[in-house]
């Protein structure tokens, strides 16, 4: 579990896309089987366990911890696994042992019992460290949630090897984990595996921001940029006369299974890129116009369910919003320009579902300053911005220079004050570098109590770091665990993208990501916003 452990802690904190591919091919070079193959598993979110129950959680927290201690730092930390293995005790003597390996682990949770599930357990979590133990909590309660896309796990381990990603995607499908004939492939002691009979995955064509206002109107198509998520619909029909229907995120992850009222509603062979969104009435009409997308809240909550329920399906109905055709059922279509594949998805509409699918229709500005006061409106139907598309550019995999720009509106942003904070990883670990910041009850800023509303670490420089850090360690009221709770004195401006209705903080708020602006030491904390505010913000 070590190696794997040091896997995922470096995961979380590399942004750079090279930098994770190195670091899990890495990994995968170095580990044998089968301890590989079941870390892929785990990376791509294909690891099915039975897994370990929230109850058998809550009986292991109420067995090892103080309850408001644990309640604190779970309201700060964000994740219940992930508090577990930061407070959980460090056994007293040594425990002799053999090191766990991940296909031990990973064994011991497909057999876990019911009777003694919790001693099976702790027992584990004794003979690991703190990364092991966080390491093994997230594989037994689901995603990792390491910023590894399945995609981007497959492409480290065709890197790894020296294949090619999309001939990995094409066998991947058929394939089990821990994947002994995909590794014989890679390692070159087997033959490629034969793919299984379903629709692959095409990598997405993407946007860069549009930083300056200089495109030619009368070459670029603009659209509005839509709240939901990006999925590419495939269907094809196999030798055997049978239709299969997979759902792409925009990290090619199959997420067939959490929309399966689209999926049964797209039966016409095809490749399609829209955005999915869930009904409602938030984002303007059409859907022939019985109503139009609820705001992205409705769709999270539809999000990351392996299994939807029949009253979600009922109560919210995905649907998606077209916007590109890269197959029609025998001919591929990217290499066409932007306008002679519109005119194919508009022909190819009739053959949908007019309840499931509907088009993104295009914003017609005959300027840059008409369609500015255009966009500006899109707050209001909580829209993300437009996009231009440039009207002779193919479909191409994704960001190239000039074809698509996203021209999102302006980030929102609200004064916070500082209530708790805790040390980085990596490089930031010795510094308070995690923060969690709450706005004030009540009609007026600093006449009710501080409730948090987000957490942020992003958006400063190393001496705004150390400034903040030094105002930590001199203002500290209370210490929980690794968690310490400051004077409520430290004003941030922070930024976010939108905010919505949520269980995790008290404050029922919670922010989309939430990156500090600026440090607004000009500001005294009773001036900060406040809750009812913020919430003129939700959509
Ligand atoms: N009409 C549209 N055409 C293309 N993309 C759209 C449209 N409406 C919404 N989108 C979304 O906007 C994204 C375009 O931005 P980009 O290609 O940079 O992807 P991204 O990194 O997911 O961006 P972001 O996080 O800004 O949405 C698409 O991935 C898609 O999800």
């Amino acid at each position: 579990m070590h190696a794997f452990a040091q896997l995922l802690d470096s995961l979380i904190y590399t942004r750079s896309r090279n930098a994770k591919l190195k670091l899990i091919g890495d990994y995968l070079r170095a580990t044998p089987d089968p301890d590989r193959g079941w870390a892929m598993a785990a990376l791509t979110g294909d690891l099915d366990l039975p897994g370990v129950k929230p109850a058998l959680l809550r009986a292991l927290i109420e067995e090892r911890f103080d309850p408001v201690l644990f309640r604190m730092s779970r309201e700060y930390v964000g994740d219940t696994a992930e508090t577990i293995a930061l407070l959980w005790p460090e056994p007293a003597g040594v425990v002799e042992a053999a090191p766990l390996s991940v296909s031990a682990v990973v064994d011991a949770l497909m057999h876990l019992s019911r009777s003694d599930a919790g001693g099976v357990l702790a027992g584990m979590l004794d003979r690991l460290d703190a990364e092991e133990r966080f390491a093994l909590l997230k594989m037994a309660t689901g995603s990792l949630r390491v910023g590894v896309s399945s995609r981007l796990a497959k492409q480290a381990l065709a890197d790894a090897f020296g294949l090619d990603v999309d001939a990995v995607e094409e066998v991947w499908h058929g394939l089990e984990p821990p994947y002994p004939t995909l590794f014989a492939w890679a390692e070159g002691s087997g033959e490629q595996p034969t793919p299984a009979d379903v629709p692959v995955f095409r990598p997405f064509m993407l946007a860069h921001p549009l930083e300056e206002l200089r495109v030619d109107l009368s070459d670029y198509v603009a659209e509005w940029k839509w709240d939901g998520i990006r999925v590419q619909l495939v269907h094809v029909v196999g030798a055997d006369g049978h239709g299969e229907t997979r759902l792409y995120s925009r990290t090619g992850d199959d997420v067939t299974r959490a929309f399966p009222d689209v999926a049964a509603a797209f039966r016409t062979p095809g490749v399609l890129d829209g955005e999915l969104m869930v009904k409602g009435d938030v984002q303007g009409g059409t859907l022939e116009d019985g109503g139009g997308a609820a705001s992205f809240n409705a769709l999270q909550q539809r999000l990351g369910r392996k299994v939807v329920s029949a009253k979600m399906l009922e109560e919210s109905p995905a649907f998606v919003r077209l916007y590109d055709i890269l197959f029609d059922g025998t001919e591929d279509l990217r290499a066409l320009g932007w306008n002679e594949r519109r005119a194919r998805l508009e022909a190819f509409m009739p053959r949908l579902d007019p309840d499931r699918f509907d088009l993104s229709a295009v914003v017609e500005a005959e300027d840059f300053t008409v369609l500015e006061a255009i966009r500006m409106g899109a707050r209001d139907a909580a829209i993300e911005g437009m996009m231009l598309k440039r009207r002779d550019a193919p479909y191409v995999a994704g960001r190239r220079a000039g074809l698509w720009y996203k021209w999102k509106r302006d980030p929102l942003t609200a004064d916070c004050v500082m209530m708790y904070a805790q040390r980085g990883n990596g490089r930031r670990s010795s510094y308070y570098s995690d923060y969690t910041f709450g706005c004030w009850t009540g009609g007026a800023a600093g006449e009710g109590e501080l409730l948090p509303v987000g957490k942020a670490y992003q958006g400063i420089t190393d001496e705004e770091l150390r400034q903040l850090d030094r105002f930590v360690r001199h203002h500290t009221t209370n210490r929980f665990g690794p968690v310490r709770e400051v004077e409520r004195s430290m004003v941030l401006e922070i930024a976010f993208d939108s905010i919505h209705e949520s269980k995790r903080h008290k404050s029922g708020l919670a922010m989309r990501f939430p990156r500090i602006a600026r440090i607004r030491t000009d500001k005294p904390a009773h001036e900060a916003d406040t809750i009812e505010g913020l919430r003129k913000l939700v959509t």
